[in-house]
């Protein structure tokens, strides 16, 4: 296993007398996409902010790259680049020349700028002004800036906002070709569960304040409860309910468009099926769905 290149210990904030991170504690490694997860309100830019020296902890503490926010402050966010809010960009002037602009303040080589604009594609454009630009590239600009300076840590937070399909596609592909060439360590925050559960290798949640899984993504949609969401069209649909609930008193279920939904292992289909049969239900259909990073997000927090 690879070196934690982000700690995060016990790290807490109080706003205004009320504790609004909780003690949170995980760590993210080089190379992975690590997705922020959780319900509006529950405090991801507020640590994102302390992560990355918008805002100070109240507690705890986060190492980045060795370098402790709390001791030594400008040494640990000089590893990070990060894309917070919109980055103000000069419209009137090329990508270049705003990169070069910023490459000044951080000491980078015009060498490092070629190498950046090729890693995020953006070589054919470049010397346009920025106000020519699409939202996908000025979203493509913002990161080759924040990745000037060599960070180890790319923090994001809502990066897909306002982006397209076929923007949101290529922006992950980005992020994700970063991870695995410059061996960064990428941490988005987003509410786009699909896109998330495409982007990601592993994820926190976090819920009023407090961690409430950190976990490979893999693992936490399928895990070892290999349950499938299988829909049977059926009729009579009430009685094969009200006998379905009786005999599996512990799945969940429910009526969805006009079908039958249980949360149920593959080896239990033939069993429903057949039960159901024995008591008089028709059967005219059966679905079944594998689980989603969104089911299973609403199955750990209180939504
Ligand atoms: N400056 C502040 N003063 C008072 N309360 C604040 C302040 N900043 C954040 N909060 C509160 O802290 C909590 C966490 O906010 P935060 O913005 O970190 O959540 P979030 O998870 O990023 O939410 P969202 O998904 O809606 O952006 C919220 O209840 C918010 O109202």
């Amino acid at each position: 296993m690879k070196k934690a290149i982000v700690q995060i210990k016990d790290l807490k904030k109080v706003i205004k007398g009320k504790e609004i991170i909780k003690g949170l504690t995980f760590d993210i490694y080089p190379g992975e996409v690590f997705g922020f997860l959780g319900p509006n309100g529950a405090g991801k830019t507020t640590t994102i902010r302390m992560m990355v020296g918008l805002t100070s902890a109240s507690a705890g503490d986060a190492i980045i790259d060795g370098n402790s926010i709390q001791n030594n402050f400008e040494k640990a966010v000089s590893k990070v680049g990060a894309i917070v809010e919109n980055p103000d960009m000069y419209k009137f002037l090329s990508g270049y020349q705003n990169l070069k602009q910023y490459a000044r303040m951080v000491s980078a080589t015009d060498s490092r700028i070629d190498e950046i604009v090729k890693l995020v594609g953006l070589e054919n454009a470049i010397h346009n002004k920025v106000k020519t630009y699409s939202l996908g590239m000025r979203q493509r600009l913002g990161l080759a800036q924040a990745l000037l300076h060599h960070p180890s840590v790319l923090i994001l937070d809502e990066p897909t906002n306002g982006l397209d399909p076929a923007g949101i596609r290529e922006l992950r592909d980005y992020l994700r070709k970063l991870a695995r060439e410059e061996d960064i360590a990428v941490i988005v925050s987003s509410h786009l569960l699909s896109e998330m559960e495409l982007m990601c290798d592993r994820i926190g949640i976090v819920e009023k304040g407090k961690l409430v899984k950190v976990e490979d993504m893999n693992e936490f949609i399928h895990g070892d409860n290999q349950e499938t969401q299988v829909t049977f069209q059926v009729e009579p649909l009430d009685l094969a309910e009200r006998h379905v609930r009786e005999q599996f008193p512990n799945s969940q279920v429910a009526i969805k468009d006009n079908g039958l939904v249980l949360s149920i292992n593959r080896e239990e289909i033939s069993e429903v099926s057949s039960f159901l049969l024995h008591n008089g239900v028709r059967i005219y259909g059966i679905q079944s769905k594998a689980k989603s990073l969104e089911d299973r997000f609403l199955e750990v927090t209180s939504q």
